[in-house]
Order: C-alpha cells, then structure tokens, then sequence
C-alpha cells in the first residue's frame, strides 16, 4: 500500500491517501484513530497503551476507489445486504466530507457527512477517549436500514466466545430462527441476526487477554458475521481466524428521522 502525505489539518490530524483513499489519521494523549473519507469508515482504532488494534482490517485490502473496504466500520446504508445495489448501499463507497471536528484534553471528535444526490443524507460522528462512540443519523426524511459493520480484531478465533447475545438468533444461511448456544463459539461459516434487546455484547478474547464491550445505542439488530472457509472478497484464506464482525444494526425495524450509536470499550 501506498501511503502518501496530503496536508496537516489540525494538532495530531492529518490527511494522507492510501493508494485511492484519502485517509484521516488522527493522534491524540487517549489514542489513535485512522478513518477513510470513502465510507467514512474508521479504519483503526488504538486506545493509549493498547497493544493490538481493536479493529481487524485485511491485511490485502487494495485501497481501491469505490471499492468496499475489507475490515475496520463500514457504514452500510440506506440499506443492509442485497436489500438493494450495490451490495450494503452507496454510504460505504461514497465519499463523505469531514464537517467538523474538536480536540479536548481527554478526548477528540470527529464529524462526517455525507452527501447524496445533492442532499445531506446521513451524518457520523465518532468521539474518542477511553472508549470510542460513533453516532449514525439518517437524514434522508425516509426509513432505511443501518449497520455499523464492525470487524473486531481478535488473537485466535478458536479462543474467542461472544457473551450477554439471546440463545435463539435468525440464521441469514438457512433463512430460519435457530436456537443457538450461549455464550457463542465460531466455528464455522456464521451469518446470524439477533434482536439487541440483551445490553452490551462482549467478545472475550483468551488469545489476547482481553474483553471488547459492544454497547448498542437504539439498536434493533445485532448481526454476527464470520466467512471461515467462504471466499471473501479481499479477504485471504486465513482472515477468518483473527476476526469477528459484531455489527449493531437496524435492519427488520428501518430507521426515520433518528440516530443508532455504538460505544466500545477495551477491559
Ligand atoms: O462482502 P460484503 O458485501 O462486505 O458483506 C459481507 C457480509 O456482511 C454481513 O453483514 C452479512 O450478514 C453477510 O451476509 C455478508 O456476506
């Protein structure tokens, strides 16, 4: 990948492009971050004194303009999987505009808007301290489906397990409800919608000694997602193995003129 400087834009943030992809980095005393302008779509993120990323990004992605990046918080909106085309709707692979932004002493912001058809559709902002927030509103005066399609980074999937998800979740692979087992192992090919009616997800991580809170914000669906053997695009064969999609979502219940957020913690 090529990574190129553009410009400074404020103490600690700058824009660089990544092959095709103009890319904010951002430093800061309580972490960093790494977004991309398409998608609006953060890449990275790295509380102060983390060892691993707590995002997963594809170690091949290929930063290709229009193209869905393969790992990190794709925003998939107005609509979720082949609702409609392409494949997770346009926000993914249109290019938003950074609208404002503000750095504290204990933490920074972030805002994001994105334009459509000569109309403001959608902001993002993303707020960075201990934890990180990032708070999705529609503004396009319709309903539409949302999910922030978070890939978390984890040592080994085979030593990781969800907790606090229902024991009975829609499986998108046989089209049924299914009871399944809690907390959840993967171990296969998992495609699953469940009601986030339960709190907090939690991936418990034994490789890397850690826990990752999931907190849903005006969540009505929790989609977990693991491709294991399935060919994925850009992604490689062995992707599946440090990888874990939690995604908090809006999918059988549309949004209107509202804001669905997630807040992620490290313990
Ligand atoms: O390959 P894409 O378009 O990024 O989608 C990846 C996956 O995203 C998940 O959210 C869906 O539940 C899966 O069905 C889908 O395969």
């Amino acid at each position: 990948m090529k990574r190129k400087f553009i410009r400074h834009i404020d103490t600690g943030i700058s824009l660089y492009q990544y092959n095709d992809i103009p890319v904010i980095e951002a430093e800061h005393a309580v972490g960093s971050a790494k977004i991309t302008l398409q998608g609006a779509h953060l890449l990275s993120w790295k509380p102060a004194g983390a060892q691993h990323d707590v995002l997963w990004l594809s170690e091949i992605e290929p930063f290709k303009a229009g193209s869905a990046i393969r790992g990190g918080i794709p925003v998939c909106f107005p609509w979720f999987n082949n609702a409609g085309t392409p494949a997770h709707g346009y926000a993914r692979i249109s290019l938003w505009e950074l609208t404002s932004h503000q750095i504290a002493p204990d933490s920074f912001q972030l805002t994001f808007t994105l334009i459509h058809e000569k109309q403001t559709v959608a902001t993002l902002t993303m707020t960075f301290s201990a934890d990180c927030q990032l708070v999705f509103t529609n503004l396009t005066g319709q309903e539409a489906q949302i999910a922030l399609h978070s890939y978390f980074k984890v040592g080994d999937i085979h030593r990781t397990e969800l907790l606090n998800l229902p024991n009975s979740a829609f499986n998108s692979l046989t089209q049924r409800q299914e009871n399944v087992p809690v907390p959840r192992i993967i171990r296969e090919n998992v495609d699953c919608i469940y009601s986030a009616e339960a709190g907090a997800t939690i991936i418990a991580d034994k490789a890397y000694q850690r826990h990752i809170e999931i907190e849903h914000q005006n969540a009505g669906d929790i989609v977990v997602w693991n491709p294991w053997h399935k060919t994925t695009g850009n992604m490689s064969e062995s992707g599946y193995q440090t990888m874990i999609c939690v995604e908090t979502a809006r999918i059988r219940r549309p949004i209107h003129q509202e804001s669905v957020g997630v807040i992620i913690r490290v313990k």
